[in-house]
């Protein structure tokens, strides 16, 4: 039984944002806290449970970023879904440089299960957010059904969504993604993460070892039907800087994937809150269909 303690509670739409913190055996004991929204619907039975709605956020971020800027919670709370706000990366793991460049270590955990050296002990956030949080939740009794779980996020979080949702079939109902970077085996930001954490011997470019990590190529190679929205703004400087890379996934033409490009957004969290209604809805869609 995880000793799961509660830092703080706010009352939000139709229920509360609980913010708790766990020692995380995925993160090599570190303690590491998320903010978990459940709606009123969830204990106004006994046996009343509700879907699951994750959110990665994006570099620097924390796991108040996304609960307190995203715009993700009236819709939540009138569509009776719960939405889980994990951390971006370990906090404190004391690896060699963790903290200079905001692109990697602190804040830039990639969602992913570090196989370098240096890294692996404590960067496993893959396995926090879809081996043990889940258990976590399940154990604490919260009214959470994980049979209808879904997944969005943004930037490095979208990234974290779309290779989640695309590497474990059957798992999610469906994935969304704001200004995500989709092919990250080939762009700046991923790059940087996957030299980094992840050990490589091949000499193919990118490493076969980075491509379970990056959307454009798992969509590629994906076997059945899919249920993703992704929204891009037009103006996003990491657009503009080949960061995002959107028609990797939009060239693909997949059925049930829709890419949408919004005229004047940038990369930032007006951009997010603006379409955080819709993106909920489609979840709610698949999660209750
Ligand atoms: N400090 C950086 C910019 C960092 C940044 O823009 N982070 C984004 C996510 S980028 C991809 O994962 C973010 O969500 N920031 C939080 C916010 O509140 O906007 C720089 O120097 O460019």
């Amino acid at each position: 039984m995880v000793s799961l303690e509660k830092v703080s509670s706010n009352r939000v739409s139709t229920g509360y944002l609980t913010k708790y913190k766990f020692p995380s055996s995925s993160l090599g004991g570190l303690s590491t806290q998320f903010n978990i929204f459940v709606p009123a619907s969830a204990s106004e039975s006994q046996d009343a449970s509700v879907p699951v709605l994750f959110y990665l956020a994006g570099l620097t971020c924390n796991e108040d970023t996304g609960a307190q800027k995203g715009g993700l919670l009236n819709t939540a709370g009138t569509e009776g879904i719960a939405v889980v706000f994990p951390d971006t990366s370990p906090r404190g793991a004391g690896v060699e440089g963790e903290d200079d460049d905001w692109q990697l270590g602190t804040g830039a955990g990639f969602y992913l299960n570090a196989t370098a050296e240096k890294w692996k002990k404590h960067y496993n956030m893959y396995d926090l957010v879809v081996k043990e949080l889940p258990e976590v939740l399940k154990e604490a009794k919260l009214g959470l059904d994980f049979s209808r779980w879904s997944i969005t996020g943004h930037s490095m979080g979208g990234h974290g969504a779309l290779s989640i949702y695309l590497k474990n079939q059957g798992l999610f109902k469906s994935a969304s993604a704001f200004a995500p970077a989709c092919n990250p085996s080939k762009t700046p930001w991923g790059i940087n993460a996957f030299t980094n954490y992840l050990e490589y011997r091949t000499r193919s470019s990118p490493p076969s070892e980075w491509l379970p990590y990056d959307s454009a190529h798992l969509l590629q190679n994906y076997q059945g039907d899919v249920n993703i929205l992704i929204d891009v703004g037009k103006e996003d400087d990491f657009l503009k800087k080949g960061q995002l890379e959107p028609e990797t996934i939009s060239s693909q033409n997949k059925k049930g994937v829709e890419v949408r490009l919004q005229d004047g957004f940038d990369h930032s969290y007006y951009f997010i809150s603006t379409f955080a209604p819709e993106h909920v809805a489609f979840h709610a869609k698949h999660l209750k269909a």
